[in-house]
């Protein structure tokens, strides 16, 4: 059995919505389908997902929503008309999406998550809707009818292990079955959204759950590429990579696959399947186990990401001092802040975060609280920071891949700030400028997958 999430640039007009039910339908092993919001139709519009945040912000604010709601409203109206439904088909969406504001939230973040995660629960309606009226059997299923249970983080949910069990009991037989993705409930039966692009995620949790032989995950490339396309003009596919691959990749830039979606798969030890939607004869790329793996080159991809910062504190005799990382830790709990990664020398720490997790003033505050609990010779904020991962099975057993990497940066006269290498010794971690982030990919991506094996090069 397979479970199979399309997302949001798989489902934004009636053409997609089309492709899809034909992908559904011609292999009797895909039974579960999970929506994402409908996304981009092409370059400058705009997805559900955010014209829904500004929705909620509208609410928030007391303002006029008038214009924001036909916005919405006329994107799943437009998939209606395609397939020719009613009126009477298309009201549930309708008065879903005009109740939102006169429900009750505890707070704003709740409010914004329920908002926010009404994009796909409309859309796995409505395809489910598509699809009875082609005779097709479907089912919609509800997050909260499936018992998806999640940490009570309205924007930034994570998943409770009673989900698990809860999937195992939900019975189905011949009706194909429509999860929205995104969201789940909290213990005490609000909604709560996964951190952005969460769909993937919760496909994977559904795999895991309904015990699937194959998580397929359609999206709109004809692979993972080794690198951003978006960056290297037409890099090498990935025809197969493993877990821990992709987490640390899509952990450092590859959007195609949430990091967190890894997780779940690992668990239940069930294999991805990323492909395109637009051509779904296409192999994609395989995600799979570790055990057995034989990787075929050096390093599988390279990866940067701008979304970090970093704090920079020296003192001399550092190395001696008893408390001094407690000390710093202690501050972030009070701000609510988790760190990334910590790098340190004798007299000097570097504190990498993601920069995603702070309001207006925390970072000020933050590194207020810090000086006085810490008294460092220099504090410096590095907001212009950004991290290059290079990843791949292929490197543990390597003798000199550092160099490659570091020489077509010097090449390119990137300056280096922080080198990082995890235990698994399946990936390096670089920090650099922001602005030198994509020479660092281009120069890290043509040393290694130009055609000349890396061994033969000088
Ligand atoms: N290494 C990579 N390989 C393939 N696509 C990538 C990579 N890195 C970033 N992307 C981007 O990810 C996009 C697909 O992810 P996303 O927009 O989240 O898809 P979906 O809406 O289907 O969930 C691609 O269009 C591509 O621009
Ligand atoms: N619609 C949500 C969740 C998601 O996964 O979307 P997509 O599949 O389009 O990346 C978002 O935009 O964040």
């Amino acid at each position: 059995m397979k479970v199979v999430k399309f997302g949001g640039s798989s489902l934004a007009d009636g053409p997609q919505f089309e492709k899809v039910i034909q992908i559904m339908t011609s292999d009797p092993e895909r039974r579960v389908i999970v929506t994402s919001a409908p996304g981009k139709r092409h370059e400058g519009d705009i997805k559900v997902t955010d014209l829904l945040i500004e929705y909620a912000k509208l609410t928030i604010k007391h303002a006029d929503t008038s214009d924001i709601f036909d916005q919405i409203f006329s994107r799943y109206q437009a998939i209606g008309d395609y397939f020719n439904l009613t009126e009477d088909d298309l009201a549930p969406i309708w008065m879903a999406l005009n109740q939102l504001p006169a429900q009750d939230y505890p707070d704003d973040g709740y409010l914004m998550a329920a908002f926010k995660a009404h994009g796909e629960r409309l859309n796995a309606r409505l395809m489910a809707t598509v699809m009875n009226h082609q005779n097709i059997k479907a089912r919609f299923v509800d997050p909260k009818e499936a018992g998806i249970i999640v940490t009570d983080e309205p924007n930034n949910a994570t998943v409770l292990p009673e989900t698990y069990a809860n999937l195992a009991e939900l019975s189905y037989q011949d009706e194909l079955l429509v999860f929205p993705g995104f969201f789940g409930f909290t213990p005490a039966g609000q909604i709560a959204t996964f951190s952005r692009g969460g769909s993937d995620i919760t496909g994977a949790i559904v795999a895991r759950g309904l015990g699937a032989d194959l998580y397929e995950n359609f999206t709109d490339v004809d692979a993972i590429y080794a690198a951003n396309p978006k960056i290297v003009d037409h890099p090498m596919a990935i025809h197969r990579m493993t877990y821990r691959e992709m987490r640390e990749l899509s952990y450092a830039g590859f959007s195609v696959f949430h990091d967190e979606a890894i997780i779940p798969a690992i668990e239940g030890q069930v294999p991805i399947n990323v492909k395109n939607t637009n051509r779904p004869d296409l192999p994609g790329t395989l995600i799979v186990p570790e055990k057995n793996f034989q990787p075929d080159q050096t390093i599988t991809g390279v990866a940067s990401s701008t979304r970090f910062a970093a704090l920079y504190l020296h003192r001399y005799l550092l190395n001696k001092e008893v408390g001094f990382t407690l000390k710093l830790l202690q501050v972030l709990k009070k701000y609510n802040v988790s760190y990334e990664h910590m790098p340190s020398g004798i007299d000097d720490l570097t504190v990498i975060f993601d920069k995603t997790q702070f309001g207006d003033d925390t970072v000020k505050k933050m590194c207020h609280d810090i000086r006085e609990a810490l008294h460092p010779d220099t504090l410096e904020w590095i907001d212009d920071y950004a991290i290059i991962m290079v990843v791949g099975e292929g490197m543990k057993n390597k003798i000199g891949v550092i160099e490659h990497i570091v020489q077509p940066l010097v090449k390119r006269n990137v300056g280096v700030h922080m080198i990082n290498q995890g235990a698994s010794r399946i990936s390096i971690m670089l920090g650099t400028r922001r602005a030198d982030a994509n020479k660092a990919v281009q120069g890290i991506y043509d040393e290694f997958f130009s055609n000349e094996p890396v061994e033969n090069r000088s």
